[in-house]
């Protein structure tokens, strides 16, 4: 997004500022203690957005890898999606753990290719906001996997969801990425295979599963 704004609006890319990070509105707005990250290139901007939005239960922190927060942000939907269809499927809590701990190894890859830092992944952007909404009942990205791993086909699934779910579109993106620059990114593609390509959710678990071994 900050590059898409920088384009609009020239020359402004250090003073654009991103909020990001485990925070469903719904909590937010019942006042849950929540902690997210303001991230700017400048960190005078990150403080201002900081600024703006830290109160006693909505606590701010600053950052300037702005490409790894966004990348972060945007990667863990395609997970979430996968966490739900593990919910869908009816597997259990280490499936789901797998994927997120799988999933954040395929997001710092695909975020440290686009210039992000690797540490960014490990923080409240990439490894909070991956918890958050893989393993929460609030995420639209999770309940649309849901319905895919109970069976739905894609369109009904997200038309019973009535919200965008975003992790849909990130992940032709992040399968393009993958491709574009020779990423290995396993759970990425079978997510693409089961979501454009009518593979059967069930298949694409076994395919992981018994994929040749490889060191963590
Ligand atoms: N809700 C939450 O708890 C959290 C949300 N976020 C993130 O914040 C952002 C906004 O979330 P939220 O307000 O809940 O989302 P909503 O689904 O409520 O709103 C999304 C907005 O984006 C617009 N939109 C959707 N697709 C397109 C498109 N292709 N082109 C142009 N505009 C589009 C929609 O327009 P229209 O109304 O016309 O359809 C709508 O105004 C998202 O990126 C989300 O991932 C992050 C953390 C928590
Ligand atoms: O990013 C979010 C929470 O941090 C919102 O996730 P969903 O779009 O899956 O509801």
């Amino acid at each position: 997004m900050s590059e898409v704004i920088s384009e609009i609006f020239k020359g402004v890319y250090e003073n654009i500022a991103v909020l990001s990070g485990p925070s469903h509105a719904e909590e937010v707005c019942r006042k849950m203690p929540t902690a997210v990250t303001s991230a700017a290139l400048n960190l005078e901007t990150a403080e201002r957005c900081r600024m703006l939005f830290m109160n006693e239960y909505f606590r701010v922190y600053n950052q300037n890898d702005i490409i790894g927060v966004e990348t972060g942000s945007a990667l863990k939907n395609v997970f979430a999606v996968a966490s739900g269809i593990v919910d869908g499927l009816k597997y259990g809590d280490n499936t789901k753990a797998a994927i997120v701990s799988r999933g954040l190894k395929e997001l710092s890859r695909v975020g440290v290719a686009l210039g992000g830092k690797e540490q960014t992944f490990y923080g409240l952007s990439g490894v909070g906001d991956l918890m958050v909404t893989c393993f929460s009942k609030h995420s639209r990205n999770r309940a649309v996997g849901q319905a895919v791993g109970e069976g739905k086909i894609l369109d009904e699934a997200e038309k019973s969801l009535g919200m965008v779910a975003e992790g849909i579109k990130n992940t032709i993106s992040a399968y393009e990425i993958g491709k574009k620059l020779n990423i290995e990114l396993p759970i990425i593609n079978e997510m693409y295979a089961v979501l454009f390509n009518g593979k059967n959710p069930l298949k694409a678990v076994n395919d992981l599963m018994t994929r040749c071994p490889c060191h963590e």
